[in-house]
């Protein structure tokens, strides 16, 4: 799997100026990218545009040489969109009803479910389950999509310290052995040089920026008290503020 992105711009109907402008990224198989910035940089949009949900005005994202359509790529949007009159099991398999040609069986969908920590959920409602545990499930249903990359939009942004921690580590282990690329939005740093191998930086008039975390792996939790992850941070900080580096 390669993705390459050329020159890549963007501008919303009713705005004057392109919210994506002349991104260039390669992304190689395995990689995990996190993608930084302030609100309203967009992130969000980057991500839509390497979906096939918008459609760039210049430029061109090819996924294996080929030029990226709708349902290439698996995407876990920013709210997790599960339907509440589904079970858990039944928004999982959504994917798998829609794209028909899937052999993947309830039983290896149960199987994913227990490795996330979901065993005796299937036919919970999305009502019944904690934030974490939704976070889970919109995941699953992104992965069980069998693409090989994977775009995640902010999310673990609405969970609390110690959640999102878990939620990392197993991220972590998951993207390790399933050996999936992932595009991964953030807005908390510290967890963009935990989990990344590069950061990409959108600054709104600025050209993007790309910032190499060279953390060696595994990388255990407390790797974020290290000294080179906390300057990592701060660095990425001051290019965020403008500040000279
Ligand atoms: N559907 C839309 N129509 C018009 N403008 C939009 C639309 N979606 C986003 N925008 C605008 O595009 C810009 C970038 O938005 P985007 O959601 O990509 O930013 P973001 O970096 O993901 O923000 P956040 O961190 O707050 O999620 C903003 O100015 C936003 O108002």
């Amino acid at each position: 799997m390669t993705l390459i992105i050329k020159n890549l711009s963007y501008t919303y109907p009713n705005h004057k100026k392109p919210t994506i402008s002349e991104v260039h990224v390669t992304v190689k198989k395995g990689e995990f990218i996190s993608l930084i910035g302030k609100s309203g940089s967009g992130k969000s949009t980057l991500l839509k545009l390497i979906t096939g949900i918008l459609y760039q005005d210049a430029g061109d994202i090819k996924l294996n040489d080929r030029s990226i359509t709708l349902g290439d790529v698996g995407y876990m949007p920013q709210q997790d969109l599960l339907l509440p009159w589904r079970t858990v099991l039944e928004n999982i398999m959504l994917p798998v009803e829609i794209q028909k040609n899937s052999h993947l069986t309830r039983e290896e969908v149960r199987k994913w479910l227990e490795r996330a920590g979901l065993a005796g959920y299937e036919q919970a409602y999305p009502n019944q389950l904690s934030g974490g545990m939704r976070q889970r499930v919109s995941f699953l249903r992104a992965m069980i999509t069998g693409k090989d990359l994977l775009l995640l939009d902010e999310p673990f942004g609405a969970l609390d310290s110690f959640t999102k921690k878990e939620m990392q580590t197993w991220l972590l282990s998951i993207w390790r052995d399933s050996k999936k690329t992932i595009f991964f939005i953030t807005h908390d740093l510290e967890e963009a040089c935990y989990l990344s191998d590069r950061i990409l930086l959108l600054k709104p008039d600025h050209p993007m920026e790309e910032i190499v975390v060279g953390l060696p792996r595994p990388r255990p939790s407390d790797i974020v008290y290290t000294s080179k992850l906390v300057e990592l941070r701060h660095k990425l900080e001051k290019k965020m503020t403008d500040e000279k580096p």
